[in-house]
């Protein structure tokens, strides 16, 4: 087995967006600038915003967390998205998920000037990224996909099964994984809660991605023997062991899969780091207007 090691691979991705922040900040007299609204107070979110707004300063951008307790309305939440799309101080702009429930996400999403969304779940970037147009590409994908170029693994003719759905993971993640470019030319299979015999499908992988939010979903029985394994899950359990009280785990049974696996992601370690390289690299791109011309 060998590990795909997010801590390393995200330092050094980090490292290079230093560099390019710095030259754009010299040549244009302002830092890159991202803004993050975090509605109420659920303890991920609080973490994954506070590491995003971290690691912004490490790099050298600005970064404005803006918080909102639960009884924001859709419309108040709404107007400010719109107040940020004008500003021109204000380069990449995220809303962390989920939202309460009297505020439909899609509005949201879609109320954000998508020259503007380094998350990339604006239709309009999602459907550029289906046709294989520039435009930002969620972080998530994004990363695993940053991560699976630095240890060239090869994917062109290679069984890629992704296990999970969603808008923000694994939708996009299979629209990545089978375009025609590098990595990518996968032949994809995207699975579900509805999946007939999904064992079988995985067990045929020669890459699996599991975006669940189930611990130890994938067994070592699901997987075979020499199949790239990229763990997306976050499951948080609380602990006595640690001193933050709680403990992460992935949706893989990462002690047994690593035994057939070739390559693996660890969490913590793993994708969770390189998502955040993906936001970083969306907001560079967003901040020097290669992408969406200023
Ligand atoms: N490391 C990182 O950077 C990130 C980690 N995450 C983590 O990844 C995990 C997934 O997140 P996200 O994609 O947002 O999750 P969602 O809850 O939005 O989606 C989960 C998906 O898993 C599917 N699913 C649930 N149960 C089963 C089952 N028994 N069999 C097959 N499929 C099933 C669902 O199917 P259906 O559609 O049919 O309901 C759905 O498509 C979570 O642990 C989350 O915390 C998320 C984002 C970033
Ligand atoms: N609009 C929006 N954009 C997102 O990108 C988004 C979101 N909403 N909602 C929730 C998910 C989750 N997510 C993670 C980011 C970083 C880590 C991360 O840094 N993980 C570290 C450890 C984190 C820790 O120690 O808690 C690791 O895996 O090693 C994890 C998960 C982004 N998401």
């Amino acid at each position: 087995m060998n590990l795909l090691d997010g801590k390393l691979v995200s330092a050094k991705i980090k490292e290079d967006i230093k560099v390019e922040a710095a030259a754009f900040t010299a040549q244009s007299g302002r830092k890159p600038h991202l803004v993050a609204i975090l509605v109420g107070n659920d303890g991920g979110s609080e973490t994954y915003v506070a590491s995003k707004m971290r690691n912004c300063e490490l790099v050298g951008f600005e970064s404005t967390n803006i918080r909102y307790t639960v009884d924001i309305t859709e419309a108040e939440l709404i107007a400010k998205i719109e107040e940020i799309n004008q500003d021109p101080t204000i380069d990449g702009l995220i809303v962390q998920l989920p939202l309460p429930k009297h505020i439909d996400p899609d509005k949201v999403t879609e109320a954000i000037d998508y020259r503007k969304d380094v998350d990339g779940f604006h239709p309009i970037n999602l459907g550029r990224m289906q046709r294989n147009l520039p435009c930002f590409i969620p972080a998530t994908p994004y990363g695993i996909m940053l991560m699976l170029d630095h240890y060239k693994i090869e994917t062109a003719g290679k069984k890629a099964v992704v296990v999970g759905r969603s808008n923000i993971v694994g939708s996009p993640m299979s629209i990545l994984l089978a375009r025609n470019s590098n990595p990518g030319n996968c032949t994809v299979t995207l699975t579900h809660s509805r999946t007939a015999n999904l064992e079988a499908e995985v067990l045929a992988a020669d890459i699996v991605v599991a975006a669940i939010g189930r611990k130890n979903f994938v067994t070592a029985e699901m997987v075979k023997e020499g199949a790239v394994v990229i763990d997306v899950g976050i499951n948080r359990e609380d602990s006595t062991e640690t001193k933050s009280g709680f403990k992460l785990y992935g949706d893989v049974d990462f002690e047994a899969v690593a035994q057939k696996a070739s390559w693996i992601t660890p969490v913590p370690g793993g994708v969770g780091l390189m998502t955040i390289v993906g936001l970083l690299k969306n907001t560079l791109e967003a901040a020097k207007g290669t992408i969406y011309a200023k």
